[in-house]
């Protein structure tokens, strides 16, 4: 698990010819132990930006992250993409033991049993091709896991997945998330899974500050079906509607001079 710590963040993409857009401003929060937590907010509002930020992919202009594993050194950081990624000519066990330091027995046993845990331990030997579109998704998500990350980074997996193979895949992350201790951060546009799926979630307002830090206590595994699930989500999505509206009346990362 990790520590990681986001203090005054800002971020300033430039335009060109003297003109920038503020896309974060001031962003502070701090996520630690086995906790997921999901980054809302509207279309354009930052969310990738802040994930790229801190994987390490892009810059920030001002501020700080600081990121440590809970036992005190580095933390390792593992990632889950739209697309899985795979390697089409890699078998899909290859591909679970390619972002591996080391083939050791006990590292092939570990990305067995994530395999396993996304219930494709039988297609060990299939080539991505021969998969699904979930199924890819889950070999990526197994992958991501067998990495042993302390911090996992997850930028909208499910988006182009359809509604029911999405769903599924959801209870399997809580399934897998709960038997492993890792700290998650996770990019979505969709309330609905962000309520089913995080201990926390931060929406981000256009203009790029922090809108909401909403804590989600209901119990685990989560079900869509769960009328408390439902009642939340409603609730949240009332809530983020509203944020819409206000980032149709005031247009997003207006360029400042
Ligand atoms: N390299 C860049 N140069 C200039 N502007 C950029 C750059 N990358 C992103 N932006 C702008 O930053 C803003 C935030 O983009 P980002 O992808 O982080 O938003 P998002 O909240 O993840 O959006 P979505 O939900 O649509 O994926 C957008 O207005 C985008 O145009």
């Amino acid at each position: 698990m990790a520590v990681l710590t986001v203090t005054n963040l800002s971020k300033t993409f430039n335009l060109g010819t003297a003109r920038e857009s503020r896309i974060l401003d001031d962003i502070s929060f701090e996520v630690s132990g086995q906790t997921f937590v999901s980054i809302v907010g509207p279309s354009g509002c930052g969310k990738s930006t802040l994930l790229n930020i801190i994987s390490g992919v892009e810059e920030h202009t001002s501020g700080d992250i600081t990121l440590t594993s809970d036992a005190g050194g580095p933390a390792r950081m593992g990632y889950v993409f739209q697309d899985p990624r795979l390697l089409p000519w890699r078998s899909v066990m290859k591909n679970m033991m390619y972002v591996q330091d080391d083939q050791s027995r006990d590292t092939v046993a570990r990305a067995e049993r994530y395999l396993d845990m996304v219930g494709l331990k039988k297609n060990a030997d299939f080539y991505p091709g021969q998969l699904s579109g979930g199924m890819q998704q889950r070999v990526g998500i197994a992958r991501a896991f067998a990495v042993e990350p302390d911090l996992l980074l997850m930028d909208e997996p499910f988006s182009h997945l359809d509604a029911i193979t999405a769903r599924g895949l959801r209870e399997q992350l809580q399934d897998i998330w709960a038997q492993s201790k890792k700290t998650v951060v996770f990019v979505t546009h969709d309330v609905v899974e962000a309520v089913e799926l995080s201990d926390r979630i931060i929406v981000l307002q256009p203009g790029g500050l922090i809108y909401e830090d909403i804590t989600i206590d209901l119990p685990r595994p989560r079900r869509q079906s769960d009328k408390a699930v439902a009642t939340l989500q409603a609730d949240v999505l009332a809530r983020l509607e509203t944020l819409k509206a206000m980032a149709a009346a005031e247009p997003v990362a207006e360029p400042v001079a």
